[in-house]
């Protein structure tokens, strides 16, 4: 994928310069040492092979740049945090394609679930499948109080099956019993149920995501960053360590269970389905 970066906008001091690529804007604060980094892939920001590519190309260069500590995960799309996977780079494509694009999202996973960065998601949208997932993996979730914005892992609703990582990631914040359930049914849980299961942290008012995502980064930067990433790394290498022993076997299986007709003609009914809702 071609990647066009942004230039920095004209402004006073660092707080003021904008960076990133054309589907990741990154708003950094080089004082608090805290960056925002927006989604922008509209309409819904789907997780193209783009956009994944851009996204770990933004997040390794804020990892790189000490002057940086904590990272804000939001979306610049109205209504959506993110749709989850692009559906269409998994609907139509040969398995060189499928095999990439799944190199892809594994990548973008693993360099979140263990970043030195403290995460949070900043939720101010819809936030089923890939997108939860994205969110799973930051230290701290906020979900703004609106009954459209639903998340969870809904990948049995499209007939396609969660794979064991995307499992483990809910397992570690809702716990075994409640992800089974979660899981099997499809879940799209409202803000409230959400907060309730564990699988976010806090519920606030649409307008007060970001301000209280920034106020939580504050409490979490006053840790040292040793003892917390030395924690962190505690709680997660296990996880982490199970798709990385194993990157390449869950590319071909991915590959082969979504060449299958079967599953493809699933995705296309549901993409149709998704196309008529609005008709
Ligand atoms: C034995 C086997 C063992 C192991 C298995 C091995 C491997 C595992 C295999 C597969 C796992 C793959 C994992 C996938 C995880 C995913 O993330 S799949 C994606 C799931 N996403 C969704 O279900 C969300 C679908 N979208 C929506 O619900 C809504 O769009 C949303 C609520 C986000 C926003 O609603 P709204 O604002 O009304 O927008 P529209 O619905 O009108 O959508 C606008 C256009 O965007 C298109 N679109 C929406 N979502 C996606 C998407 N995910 N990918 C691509 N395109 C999407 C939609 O079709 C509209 O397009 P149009 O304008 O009509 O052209």
């Amino acid at each position: 994928a071609t990647i066009r970066r942004t230039e920095p906008t004209a402004g006073s001091g660092d707080s003021a310069r904008r960076f990133g690529t054309q589907r990741v804007l990154v708003e950094p604060d080089a004082a608090s040492g805290v960056a925002v980094m927006k989604f922008k892939n509209p309409p819904v920001n789907s997780l193209s092979l783009e956009l994944l590519t851009e996204f770990i190309i933004s997040l390794e260069k804020l990892e790189n740049d000490k002057t940086f500590r904590g990272v804000i995960l939001t979306s610049d799309c109205p209504r959506v945090f993110s749709a989850g996977l692009d559906l269409t780079e998994m609907c139509g494509k040969n398995p060189a394609h499928y095999a990439e694009y799944w190199k892809a999202v594994q990548e973008l996973w693993l360099r979140l679930y263990l970043s030195n960065l403290v995460l949070i998601a900043a939720i101010n949208g819809a936030c089923p499948a890939g997108g939860c997932l994205i969110s799973l993996t930051c230290d701290y979730r906020i979900l703004a109080d609106n009954p459209k914005y639903l998340i969870g892992l809904n990948e049995t609703l499209l007939g396609i099956v969660a794979p064991f990582w995307f499992k483990d990631t809910l397992v570690n914040t809702i716990g075994h019993r409640a992800s089974e359930q979660a899981l099997q049914l499809g879940l799209l849980f409202l803000p409230a149920e959400a907060l309730q299961v564990g699988l976010v942290d806090q519920v606030v008012p649409e307008d007060q995501v970001l301000s209280t995502a920034l106020s939580v980064m504050a409490r979490w930067m006053a840790i040292p960053d040793h003892a917390r990433q030395l924690t962190k790394n505690m709680m997660r290498k296990t996880t982490v360590d199970r798709l990385v022993k194993q990157r390449d076997a869950d590319i071909q299986n991915f590959v082969s269970f979504i060449s299958r007709d079967s599953i493809q003609k699933s995705l296309q009914m549901y993409l149709e389905k998704l196309k008529q809702k609005k008709g």
